[in-house]
């Protein structure tokens, strides 16, 4: 059986400026991610990869073409609606992890389900779940500046993955990494997408790690292309 498309881009264009600074960075890219797949965006700095992720992500609107989430067209979508499928649907993870420094790990991972309205005790086990699971619960009472650059990122996708989105959304989530902790980071991160189902995909200039992923694209010409 073919797994649900979990995200789908048709047709979707993206420019910044106008006249003649206009600058065309997505010309009719076409996606589909489906669940359980991860997959890794790799191309040249500056041809649209952050674009394409925050599109996707419901962070930007695209210029023209549509972005469907779960089978629901985003393209009509009032502020409101777009901010609540992207709270419930889509985890996101950037290349620096963005962790409330004032809170420890486990408080961290708890927020975003105490946002959604999720009753303390039931966010806490979910949050010590996904430390243990990403194999950092001895951490769960450290703050931020106390963990290593690899356990910031793994509580990072901890927190990202805490409302069981639909999506996982990643910009270069090891690119602050040596190699090692890169490999070790991307491996929690791959065990977590194939336990939940989730979909995700991955902004990555690091080609070792894009070769472990299911499949890989790349932005040419403003649209999405294979590579094989
Ligand atoms: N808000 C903006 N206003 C104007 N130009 C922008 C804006 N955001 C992005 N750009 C331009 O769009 C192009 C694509 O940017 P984007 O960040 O998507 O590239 P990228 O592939 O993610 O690059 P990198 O690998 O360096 O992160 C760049 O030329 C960038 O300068």
């Amino acid at each position: 059986m073919t797994a649900r498309v979990a995200l789908q881009l048709s047709g979707v264009e993206r420019h910044y400026g106008q006249g003649e600074t206009l600058l065309a960075i997505l010309k009719g890219a076409d996606f589909t991610l489906r669940s359980g797949e991860i997959v890794a965006l790799v191309a040249p700095s500056g041809t649209g990869k952050s674009t394409l992720l925050h599109v996707a992500g419901l962070l930007e609107r695209p210029d023209a073409g549509e972005v469907v989430i779960n089978g629901q067209s985003c393209a009509h979508l009032n502020d409101e609606q777009r901010t609540a499928i992207r709270r419930n649907e889509i985890g996101f993870v950037y290349q620096f992890h963005h962790l409330l420094p004032e809170f420890s790990a486990l408080e961290n991972i708890m927020m975003p389900q105490l946002i959604a309205g999720l009753p303390k005790a039931e966010a806490r086990v979910r949050a010590a779940q996904l430390l243990d699971y990403m194999r950092i619960g001895p951490r769960a009472e450290h703050r931020p500046s106390e963990l290593s650059g690899g356990e910031q990122q793994r509580v990072a996708i901890a927190r990202a993955v805490a409302n069981a989105p639909l999506v996982l959304l990643a910009d270069e989530p090891t690119g602050n990494l040596d190699p090692e902790t890169a490999g070790y980071v991307f491996e929690a991160l791959q065990a977590l997408v194939r336990q939940s189902g989730l979909a995700a995909l991955i902004a990555t200039h690091n080609h070792d790690l894009a070769a472990l992923m299911d499949r890989r694209v790349t932005i040419e010409d403003g649209k999405v292309r294979e590579l094989g």
